[in-house]
């Protein structure tokens, strides 16, 4: 087991274990939001099909209307309309104009719209105060083309990116397989909310923290609840569980030695890597079990999201194949000091804004306990070790990018 380990060196061995490849499924498009995509998508249509308008006007020839004006109308004839997904059979001559609707076909022979409020209709003339403009046509093609690849495989499906597949023409998608996560929780004074809470307990917070993030994470949380001290116990709720992907517990990492889970791990498992130089989250490990890759989290609830943050949503990226990355660290004014500590490289939570730039302020108690600055903040404040950040210093923050 190594131990002692950078957060750079643990990531690292995190990712390994995110091997092979998760099943596909199809869906349709209604349940597809949230997904990634596991096939390229060529377009099976030119979106327009044809040359359209972009305005509800009349299409005519552009040189027919040049010099049209408020006080020197250009009249035209109107032989004809085109709404739109019903095209004008006929074609514009010259002094013609046809009706046209956003989005419907521009018919033969015209090269031009002029907007219906630069126009007065007089039976069956028009006349035009303002010259017909072809920037109003959108060309075929304008927004996809048949047979070009816009969208791909690791894609994460958001809502412009459904709406791209439905233009596309795809009424169903091969998605990956949400990967499942078992979320373990474990310690004595952990009580579900709802029950009574006895003295020094604690509601399983951990739970739902996680069980968030795994969903915005694009994994399926499967509650595994709370395991008591047998080891018989934990291997009997995997059991029930079904397979999994990952599993996470939370608590009892930084003491071990009389953990249950820990004990299962070292008995039936392998440990990785025990402990990071990093705060919160240090005693975080790595273990397999079986096939199955574990995070064993810290139980403060600071500690177990963080940690998640940092190694579990890259190692369920890695492993839907994403091709978004699980972070974009930025650059941010600090306007409140940031503390840092020996040897460690610190995760702060800070709430990020803009203000003529990016800037950080302190979510305030930075206890591992204190769940607020999870719950209220919105970045991490990234210190390298030994180092603090003084209030006017641009330091380095990552966004809690939660997107869905
Ligand atoms: N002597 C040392 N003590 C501690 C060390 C250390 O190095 N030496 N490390 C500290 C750090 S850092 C952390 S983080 C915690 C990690 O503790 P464990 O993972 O062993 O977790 P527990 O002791 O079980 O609990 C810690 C804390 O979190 C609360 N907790 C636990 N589970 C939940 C849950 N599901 N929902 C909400 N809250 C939970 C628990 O009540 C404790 O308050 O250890 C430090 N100690
Ligand atoms: O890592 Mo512990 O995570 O600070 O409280």
């Amino acid at each position: 087991m190594r131990t002692n380990l950078s957060v750079e060196e643990a990531l690292a061995l995190v990712l390994a274990e995110a091997r092979g490849e998760l099943g596909v499924e199809e869906v349709p498009l209604r349940e597809a939001y949230g997904r990634v995509l596991a096939e390229d998508l060529a377009s099976r249509v030119d979106h327009p099909d044809q040359d359209d308008t972009a305005v509800d006007g009349y299409a005519c020839r552009e040189e027919d209307t040049w010099g049209a004006s408020g006080d020197n109308p250009v009249r035209l004839r109107v032989i004809g309309e085109s709404p739109a997904g019903r095209p004008f059979a006929g074609r514009v001559g010259k002094g013609e104009a046809v009706a046209v609707y956003t989005g419907a076909p521009i018919p033969p022979g015209a090269n031009a719209v002029v907007r219906v409020e630069d126009t007065r209709r007089e039976g069956e003339d028009v006349l035009l105060f303002a010259p017909a403009s072809p920037k109003d046509i959108r060309p075929k093609g304008d927004d996809l083309k048949r047979g070009e690849v816009y969208l791909r495989r690791g894609d994460l499906l958001t809502p412009g990116r459904l709406g791209l597949a439905a233009a596309m023409g795809y009424p169903r998608l091969k998605v990956f397989r949400r990967p499942r996560v078992g979320i373990l929780s474990t310690g004595d004074e952990v009580v579900e909310p709802g029950e009574p809470l006895p003295f020094g307990g604690v509601y399983n917070s951990n739970a739902y923290s996680l069980l968030g993030l795994v969903l915005e994470a694009g994994g399926e949380p499967v509650l595994l609840g709370k395991v008591a001290d047998r080891p018989e116990e934990v291997l009997a709720r995997l059991e029930a569980a079904g397979p999994l992907d990952l599993l996470l517990t939370s608590g009892g990492v930084s003491m071990g030695e009389y953990d249950v889970v820990r004990k299962v791990l070292e008995e039936r498992g392998e440990v990785v890597f025990w402990k990071v130089k990093q705060q919160p989250g240090g005693p975080l490990l790595l273990a397999r079990l079986g096939g199955l890759p574990v995070l064993g989290l810290p139980g403060n609830p600071v500690s177990s999201m963080v940690t998640f943050f940092l190694y579990g949503r890259p190692f369920l990226f890695r492993l839907l194949g994403r091709t978004d990355p699980p972070y974009r660290p930025l650059k941010a004014r600090a306007l409140t000091p940031f503390k840092g500590a020996k040897g460690k490289k610190v995760f702060r939570r800070g709430v990020l804004s803009f203000e003529e730039e990016l800037v950080v302020r302190t979510t305030g108690n930075q206890s591992s306990g204190v769940l607020r600055s999870m719950a209220f903040g919105n970045a991490l404040v990234v210190l390298p070790p030994d180092r603090d950040a003084r209030e006017g210093e641009v330091v380095e923050v990552i966004p809690l990018t939660f997107v869905l």
